[in-house]
């Protein structure tokens, strides 16, 4: 025996519960459920104990506050010398076994690797399991080896449970409702196992069973009803006591004596306690627990947050410093990595889903628009045909002092060639302006009757051109502008096209090509290129966001999951702490993100090309701490949602407005003020603008605009983090 362990109890006392009290609620509020009604209970060691009772009297909530799950609000447990959830009690840990109502077992595991995964949590060695495994085997009658758990019928599911909670051989073994759905021979030879280890050990075993009668082979009998427990005896006095044959008529008598199933109210408390204290065997157990029973009110409202008793700080502190084993991390991170590659769908989506969107991002997002068309009314022709006669379009007669031009359109739509739009002619400005109207052109472009000459007469004689001159030569675009970007598109286009169009008329006319432009010239660019592309903009806010956002959902999922499955809650209840499971989580994670990053980054570089001026380490870093945060994310979500649709709701609901806001659509300078300042705050802004000036500026670490990315996702861990710390300690 632990020579830490406290020696208050008796050594032949398993499990003591005295005058425990547990609500589910507020401690104030009047309608709060009450569960554990000052209940007393003795479990002795080598020896089966059966609690029975109708379906939410309180059992389960009896046996997580016996393995330290939950804990009571007023009352004493004592499980094997010590109290639950303390150092040194080895409770919740390998001192115990626990099979919860639930499977809650990995479905993705085949039935060994369930067996040796309890095992190397419960520290035994590869032998010993071995050893254990053929054993439960044969006695349960387990499927295959490498049957998977999800593949196994629900009896035979509730086997491999069973056999996982005997494995180590515990000092105290808590079944919830082990014989459910098993045949009536397995059922007896399960109970045979339990009868024969209890007495030639000191093993003791607390059952719960619908089928009241199996329990005749228990050592002693619980029979709990509304928080409190009516009777507790062997079997034999049971029967003696109320005149009955069976043990389902005893418990019907009992209850008849007690009236309709109603919680059990304040004034009735006192003598149902006497009277569980009577049938008790220990009568030095009547003592506290009428002492509590008078101060219940006092006790139950005080406590914690939900007026629960806690662990004191220094056993959290403990648990810290010496908390995990290699052998128990490695069980954990096995668990995490099988989990994942034997779900196909999960695979697909961890590394096939970054691609996917990568590649959709780079081929969608930033290429020009293609197949537009425009009409062309050209009125300076009597057919458009005359434009395809070479001759016509490139001759005309220039010397030193003149030079004619002759219908000079043509030039022109020779130059708007077809990768800018496809041209569609059209005799009537009115044709050209309806089929603009029905959306079959993008808009249409209009040449008056004398437009060469007009150009002419303004080149030629500048002050003293025609005013008609000048609005005839111009060339009248006519745009449907409701698509902003191909109407910013078609006018950059057209711009270009003019002023090859004009430089190639001064070219021939032997005047200064400067002519033809506006004194404005763009010189080299101090960053970035002349034909920068708006995906360049918005690939480090879109590889961040997706980053973050799949850590997000991975995390919310699992933990949510597992928590659903009640394995998390097994897990903790064969000794491994949340700290072991959450680094287990994050170093399965870690690993994933660091292979997105990778295949990211690559993907980017060689297939698409994207500029890097910087270092990738930087970046990599900076999003590795990204996708961290959002694996906080998905925890805090995981914490505040029981259900796995209010966290998809939850992330996906901030998803959208993080990315509106994030500055990767539009530019934060284009917001109004406010807003930028809560565009500020989010998770992705200042680091998109990190990343993307290691990108295309190629600036280091040491800027501040770079090191403000790093300084802002390291806010949002330890925000994160603060808030997970304080939901855990909220509904806990
Ligand atoms: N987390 C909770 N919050 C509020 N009420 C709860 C919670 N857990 C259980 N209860 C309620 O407490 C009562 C006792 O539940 P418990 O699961 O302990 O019953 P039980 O005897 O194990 O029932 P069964 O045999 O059907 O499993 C039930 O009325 C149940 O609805």
């Amino acid at each position: 025996m632990d020579p830490e362990l406290p020696q208050n109890g008796s050594k032949m006392t398993a499990v003591e519960v005295i005058s425990g009290y547990k609500y589910y609620g507020k401690a104030k509020d009047p309608n709060k459920k009450i569960v554990l009604n000052h209940l007393n209970m003795s479990v002795t060691r080598g020896s089966i104990y059966g609690l029975l009772g109708a379906s939410g009297c309180g059992k389960t909530t009896l046996l997580s506050c016996i393995v330290g799950r939950k804990f009571l609000n007023d009352g004493e447990i004592s499980v094997l010398g010590g109290t639950p959830g303390t150092a040194g009690s080895g409770v919740p840990g390998p001192r115990i076994g626990y099979m919860p109502q639930d499977i809650a077992l990995v479905e993705e595991f085949t039935i060994k690797e369930t067996i040796y995964y309890f095992g190397r949590i419960y520290g035994m060695s590869k032998e010993k399991i071995r050893e254990r495994y053929k054993l439960l085997k044969h006695l349960l009658e387990l499927p295959g080896d490498d049957r998977y758990v999800g593949n196994c019928s629900g009896g035979q599911q509730r086997r491999v449970s069973f056999a996982a909670a005997m494995v180590h051989e515990p000092e105290l073994l808590i079944l919830d409702e082990p014989t459910v759905g098993l045949d009536p021979l397995l059922r007896e030879k399960i109970w045979q196992y339990l009868v024969e280890t209890t007495s030639t050990s000191k093993m003791a075993v607390i059952i719960t069973t619908h089928y009241i009668e199996e329990a005749k082979q228990a050592g002693c009998i619980g029979l709990m009803r509304n928080g409190i427990l009516l009777a507790e005896d062997t079997p034999n006095n049971i029967l003696e006591r109320f005149s009955c044959t069976s043990l389902e008529e005893a418990f019907l008598n009992l209850c008849q004596r007690h009236g309709p199933s109603e919680e059990a109210d304040r004034n009735t408390h006192q003598t149902q306690t006497l009277r569980a204290v009577t049938a008790a065997p220990d009568i030095k157990k009547a003592i506290p627990a009428l002492a509590t029973a008078t101060t219940e009110k006092k006790s139950a409202e005080g406590g914690g947050l939900f007026g629960e008793k806690r662990k004191p700080i220094t056993d959290t502190i403990k648990q810290l410093v010496s908390f995990t084993t290699k052998r128990r991390m490695n069980a954990l991170l096995s668990k995490n990595f099988l989990q994942m590659v034997r779900q196909p769908a999960g695979m697909v989506f961890l590394f096939l889903y970054p691609i996917f969107q990568l590649v959709s991002f780079y081929i969608a997002i930033g290429g020009n628009p293609k197949g537009l068309r425009i009409g062309i009314v050209n009125d300076e022709l009597t057919n458009i045909r005359q434009c395809f006669n070479e001759s016509l379009i490139h001759t005309y007669y220039t010397d030193d002092y003149e030079c004619d031009l002759y219908k000079v359109s043509c030039r022109f739509l020779e130059k708007l060639n077809r990768s800018i739009a496809i041209q569609e002619y059209y005799d009537t400005y009115e044709d050209a302006y309806r089929d603009a109207r029905k959306g079959k052109i993008v808009g249409f472009i209009h040449f008056a009757e004398n437009f060469t000459e007009s150009l002419q007469d303004v080149r030629d004689n500048v002050r003293d051109a025609d005013d008609g001159s000048f609005i005839m030569s111009e060339i009248k675009v006519h745009l449907d502008k409701s698509d902003q970007q191909i109407t910013f598109f078609l006018e950059k286009k057209l711009l270009q096209t003019y002023r090859e169009f004009a430089e190639s008329l001064m070219s021939d006319c032997r005047l200064p090509t400067q002519l033809a432009n506006i004194p404005i010239t763009f010189e080299t660019p101090v960053y970035g290129t002349f034909d920068e592309e708006f995906t360049d903009f918005m690939a480090p806010g879109v590889v961040m966001t997706m980053i973050f956002f799949l850590a997000t959902l991975i995390t919310a999922t699992i933990f949510i999951t597992d928590r659903l499955e009640g394995v998390w809650d097994r897990t903790i209840v064969a000794g491994i702490t949340a700290l072991e499971l959450l680094l287990a989580h994050i170093i399965t994670q870690t690993s994933i993100m660091l292979l997105q990053c990778l295949e990211i980054v690559l993907l980017a570089t060689f297939l698409f090309d994207a500029q890097n001026q910087g270092s990738n380490i930087t970046v990599v870093g900076l999003l590795m701490l990204l996708g961290f945060a959002g694996m906080l994310y998905g925890l805090l979500i995981s914490i505040f949602c029981d259900a796995q649709s209010t966290a998809n709701f939850m992330a996906t609901g901030s998803f959208y407005p993080m990315i509106i806001l994030c500055g990767i659509l539009w530019p934060l300078e284009g917001m109004p003020q406010y807003l930028q300042y809560v565009a500020y705050c989010f998770p992705f802004t200042i680091p998109s603008i990190a990343v993307r000036n290691v990108l295309t500026k190629g600036w280091s670490i040491t800027n501040s605009q770079v090191y403000m990315g790093y300084g802002a996702v390291g806010v949002w861990i330890i925000s994160l983090l603060l808030l997970c710390l304080l939901g855990l300690k909220i509904k806990r």
